[in-house]
């Protein structure tokens, strides 16, 4: 069937529609990712709620679906996907699902729009920016009126844990809250020796007390991280607390906490190749990364943060550590999925500072 993505700006891209819901028209903000694979890992990361992933790789789907490696989460997470190419034979995960079968089947009703001159759309969002855009059969019908903006809608609401869970059973114990949690953090976390218990993200402090963690991983997750004003005080009660370690929307609320502030960039970085420097070791990691919101450089002045990462393309802040305390936050994805495991290294600092903690604490 024909389908149409059409900018709020008035611009419109046809293409062919495939999916469930391909008749509804899609709202959402329209953003681009530019890793060359990984779209299973994108399609099933709750960071993506509330958006058109627009791919720029031309060729989507072509190594299949798997079961469970890439997946991320248990829903199809964007509002649609946005491609050039899509394939209907999966290469590696040849007995399983393709991208195609998938978009069919898709209870979410997640419609993909393939054939689309994507080239040529990502360029318009780099000069516009991100943009409200929806998936339409009949661009003459679209309306922008009843549509609430995506910095106000409760994203993280939507996709945080509705109950604890409990997953490894290592030797230390972290309390990971859910933002919108990739499952490529809680497997890292187990792998380097950990049991997780993922708690909703409006868990109240007492609880996380009695489950007597050694440490917090704050998670990543969709939106504005302002929409969480209000959880800011306990967030900052507990990572006072416990040795933490933030990831990409957790990362964005301890800076919040401490008195620092957000900006939302022009189109965000989302792919598999940012470069990030480590500015105390020199040490540069190609990174993983999918945000809007970045850390604002100067409202950190006066505050217990310090910068520990820079972006080498835009220098924008990929990293802070509290000045005393055992706080660690990275705006980028050591847990990859989709990209590269460069910054892997992360979780072990992690667990070292989680150890370095019980020693003092012993001898305090
Ligand atoms: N991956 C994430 O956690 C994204 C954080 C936040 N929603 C942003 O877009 O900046």
């Amino acid at each position: 069937m024909k389908g149409y993505l059409v900018l709020k700006n008035g611009d419109v891209f046809p293409g062919q529609l495939l999916g469930a819901s391909s008749a509804t028209d899609v709202h959402g903000e329209a953003v681009f990712f530019t890793g060359m694979t990984g779209y299973q890992d994108v399609a099933t990361d709750p960071s993506y709620r509330g958006q058109i992933v627009v791919f720029t790789y031309p060729l989507i789907g072509n190594y299949g679906i798997s079961d469970v490696e890439q997946e991320q989460s248990e829903e199809w997470q964007p509002r649609a996907l946005v491609m050039g190419e899509c394939s209907s034979d999966g290469y590696h995960y040849q007995s399983k699902e393709t991208l195609v079968s998938r978009a069919e089947n898709a209870g979410a009703g997640v419609p993909i729009l393939t054939d689309v001159d994507t080239r040529a759309l990502v360029k318009r969002i780099r000069t516009s920016g991100a943009m409200e855009a929806v998936i339409t059969t009949n661009p003459e019908t679209v309306t922008w009126e009843n549509v609430t903006p995506i910095e106000e809608q409760e994203l993280v609401k939507e996709v945080s844990a509705q109950t604890t869970e409990t997953f490894g059973s290592g030797d230390t114990h972290i309390v990971l809250v859910d933002f919108g949690h990739k499952k490529a953090m809680v497997d890292a976390l187990c792998a380097y020796g950990a049991k997780v218990t993922v708690v909703p993200y409006d868990t109240p402090l007492s609880t996380i007390e009695a489950l007597d963690p050694d440490g917090l991983l704050l998670s990543n997750g969709p939106g504005n991280p302002k929409q969480l004003q209000e959880q800011l005080p306990a967030i900052k009660a507990a990572i006072m607390q416990y040795p933490t370690f933030a990831i990409c929307l957790g990362h964005q609320l301890i800076a919040l906490a401490f008195g620092g502030d957000t900006e939302k960039l022009a189109f965000g970085h989302r792919g598999a190749n940012q470069p990030v420097i480590d500015t105390r070791t020199g040490r540069v990691d190609m990174t993983a990364q999918n945000h809007s919101y970045v850390v604002d450089r100067a409202s950190l002045q006066g505050t217990e943060l310090e910068v520990t990462h820079v972006n080498v393309n835009d220098e924008s802040i990929e990293g802070l550590a509290h000045d005393r305390l055992p706080i660690r936050s990275v705006q980028y994805h050591p847990e990859a999925h989709p990209g590269p495991s460069d910054s892997r290294h992360l979780f072990s600092s992690f667990f070292r500072m989680i150890a370095e903690e019980k020693e003092v604490n012993v001898h305090a």
